[in-house]
């Protein structure tokens, strides 16, 4: 063995002529040629700027393909395999929220040199994005006409607003299960956002507290907490990032810019699991 070499094994691999490799499989031709800076001259932190962005996007979709099987499952009342869904978007979140870091290393100097060439593009456009937030229960019907020039998005938004959300899902297998949802719930108009019901809080206490509650729903109600607790830590860090970077300065996409964003900060998911908090142990 050559000192400092690792010796290629003979059963090693080479030619892929005729076989599957690893950049045909995953495709890395078209995912690493999706780079295209704008900026002119070439700014050197734009690779970071939408690097960070298309990372953020692959997650995202894999967000949405796991929250829509949880989703599948809830309808199945295969609460176990649902639950499995929920701790990888669990997952996957924290990651998203680790990676504000990264474009913490992005000065207001650097962006505000290549900013100009973002033109109108605003992350308020993310469609992905979006579709995370209606499957979630924070439905916009009017967040629908940012997607009019591309149809294929504006598509798989209109129909996850007329879709019920993992909520809805979570809520009718739990009165399957004999809990008490008052049915004008169980029909809503699953194109409206969330808003808090009161009678939902009983239910949960009543999972929270009683020693008989099948630990599949404990554990669902724990989960959509820590999933919307990360969901606001991820946006947090968006206001930080923002703040840090471009002040008070209104948002490429026609926002006031920060304080838009902290109105973010004020929307809820699950307004019941966090009342039934105040509750417990009273
Ligand atoms: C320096 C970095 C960033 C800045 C300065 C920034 C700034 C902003 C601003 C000002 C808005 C409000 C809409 C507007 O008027 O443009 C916004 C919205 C948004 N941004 Fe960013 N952003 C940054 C990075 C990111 C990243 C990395 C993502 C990840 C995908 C992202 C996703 C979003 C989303 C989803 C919205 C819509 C939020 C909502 O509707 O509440 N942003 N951003
Ligand atoms: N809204 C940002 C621009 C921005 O961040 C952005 C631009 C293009 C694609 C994604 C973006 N990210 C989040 O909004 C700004 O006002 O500077």
């Amino acid at each position: 063995m050559t000192a400092g070499v690792r010796e290629i094994e003979a059963s090693v691999r080479t030619d892929f002529h005729n076989a599957m490799s690893y950049g045909r499989y995953l495709d890395l031709g078209r995912i690493l040629s999706a780079q295209h800076p704008q900026s002119r001259p070439e700014h050197h932190d734009e690779m970071l700027f939408i690097i960070q962005h298309q990372t953020s996007e692959l997650w995202l979709k894999l967000v949405l393909h796991e929250l829509r099987e949880s989703r599948r499952l809830l309808d199945a009342d295969d609460l176990g395999k649902a639950l499995k869904c929920l701790a990888r978007v669990k997952a996957i979140q924290r990651t998203l929220t680790e990676q504000w870091s990264v474009l913490g290393t992005l000065t207001p100097r650097e962006y505000a040199q290549f900013r100009g060439a973002l033109g109108s593009s605003s992350g308020f456009q993310s469609c992905q994005y979006r579709a995370v937030e209606f499957i979630l229960g924070n439905k916009h019907r009017r967040m629908l006409e940012v997607f009019t020039s591309e149809p294929e998005a504006h598509q798989m938004l209109a129909t996850l607003l007329e879709e019920p959300t993992v909520y809805d899902a979570f809520l009718r297998a739990l009165a399957r299960a004999g809990y008490d949802i008052p049915r004008d719930i169980l029909d809503r108009d699953v194109t409206q956002p969330w808003v808090f019901r009161e009678e939902l809080v009983p239910v949960f206490q009543k999972i929270y507290e009683s020693e008989d509650t099948p630990w599949g729903f404990y554990e669902a109600c724990e989960d959509l907490v820590d999933l919307e607790d990360n969901f606001q830590a991820w946006r947090f860090r968006h206001l930080r990032t923002v703040h840090r970077t471009i002040g008070f300065k209104t948002g490429t996409g026609g926002s006031s810019g920060v304080d838009f964003l902290k109105r973010a900060l004020d929307l809820t998911f699950f307004p019941e699991l966090y009342a039934v908090r105040t509750e417990i142990g009273r």
